[in-house]
């Protein structure tokens, strides 16, 4: 179990390192305060992960040193149930001088592991890195990857009750990012706490069982995954209108600027009658129609395929497609997005459809709608395929 109960954290910053010195001879502030955590207060239960999330900058790394005690909060408490370790910027605590192996057994003595725990778990950590003969070589010549497999494998066999995870996951290559996410699975379902912070929306949903929104150090949301994302896009979307602009638009029905409205999505099958219903592999359109309140030239329209768990399944937008978009005051359009075959597993979708200026809707975000249409895909009678995405192989037998 995590708990935190209303930590802050102030840094002092200095124009220049001599600041520092002359604030202390001349007994002068010469230094501005900046509040980087106020007032943070969360639980993680055993066997559930928190996803952090928040802009560059927000205060998710200083959460994760004061819960590992790399830093020590102004403010507050941080209880933690027994061991904390996890993955920090890469390479804290290590020794660049230092081989794979001595680097594994410093790390290992600073996380509280004996002599005797370090002998009888060296050979289960170094096998977990895969990193072969370079475990004897010193750190300085091991890629970021590298360094990233040592600092998990030590951490995760320091027996750990806690388990934070940084950005710093996301340098191991694929195989090995599944590797540790499997470790932080059963270290989960073994009742560990877990908090991550990423930038990759899906891992969040995938992983986590609630999730904080930090703003400026301040929690400004609290809740399931993808609630919390959503309310990230719209924050991220908010910045780029006015305010006024973002009053009048935000509502149950998406948000934005709102001079060009999504007023409906929706869903036609091959003979192009509107359905809910699409049949894995046959033809399909989804329609959205806009509606101009303003004439505005150059936009985008995105859509996004979200799968039963809020996993984004498939994405793309006009920008993309080369095709531009100007929509006329007073006038309703429709824009259609063409499936020769439309390809998804069998399940339950749900489509994102938003509205913007630029590649994306950071730009300037017009009109976003999350969930605005709902549809299932059921198999036609094609043979029973399982999985999310209809792949059409051909099978050979002996080599016929
Ligand atoms: N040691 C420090 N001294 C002064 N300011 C700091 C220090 N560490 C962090 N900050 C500031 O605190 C704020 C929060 O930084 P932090 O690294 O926690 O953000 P973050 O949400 O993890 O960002 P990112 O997504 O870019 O990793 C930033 O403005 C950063 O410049």
């Amino acid at each position: 179990m995590i708990s935190v109960q209303n930590i802050s954290k102030t840094f002092k910053l200095y124009r220049k390192p001599s600041e520092r010195l002359k604030e202390i001879i001349f007994r002068q502030c010469r230094h501005k305060k900046f509040d980087a955590v106020k007032n943070l207060s969360f639980t993680v239960p055993g066997g559930q992960t928190l996803g952090l999330i928040g802009e560059n900058g927000a205060g998710k790394s200083t959460v994760l040193k004061l819960l590992t005690g790399i830093l020590i909060p102004d403010t507050g408490t941080v209880h933690i149930s027994g061991k904390i370790t996890g993955l920090l910027e890469l390479g804290t605590g290590f020794n660049h001088e230092f081989s794979g192996i001595d680097n594994i057994i410093h790390n290992a003595t600073y996380l509280g592991l004996s002599r005797s725990e370090i002998n009888r778990k060296l050979d289960e950590i170094i096998s977990f890195t895969e990193l072969g003969d370079f475990i004897h070589e010193p750190l300085k010549t091991y890629s970021s990857g590298m360094i990233m497999r040592l600092a998990f494998s030590v951490a995760i066999h320091a027996e750990p009750q806690a388990f934070v995870v940084d950005e710093a996951l996301s340098v191991g290559d694929a195989y090995f990012q599944q590797k540790c996410m499997q470790k932080i699975r059963e270290f989960k379902a073994g009742g560990g706490s877990i908090v991550f912070v990423s930038h990759d929306m899906n891992a969040v949903k995938v992983l986590c069982d609630k999730a904080i929104l930090l703003d400026r150090g301040t929690a400004i949301e609290y809740g399931e995954p993808e609630t919390i994302i959503n309310a990230y896009n719209c924050h991220i979307a908010r910045r780029s209108v006015s305010n006024d602009d973002v009053r009048a638009g935000r509502s149950l029905n998406g948000y934005g600027s709102r001079q060009v409205l999504i007023e409906s999505v929706t869903l036609k099958d091959e003979h192009q009658n509107e359905t809910k219903i699409l049949i894995s592999g046959k033809p399909a359109d989804i329609v959205i129609t806009l509606k101009g309140q303003a004439s505005m030239e150059d936009l985008t329209l995105g859509i996004v395929i979200r799968d039963r768990f809020g996993q984004d399944v498939y994405g793309t937008n006009s920008h993309y497609l080369k095709k531009k978009i100007d929509v006329q005051q007073g006038r309703t359009m429709d824009i259609v997005y063409s499936f020769d075959q439309f390809n998804l597993g069998p399940g339950k979708y749900s489509i994102t459809a938003a509205i913007h200026t630029g590649a994306s809707h950071v730009d300037q975000c017009v009109h976003w709608v999350d969930g605005c249409a709902v549809f299932e895909t059921v198999l036609g009678d094609e043979p029973f395929f399982a999985g999310l995405i209809r792949l059409t192989p051909k099978l050979h037998v002996n080599g016929d």
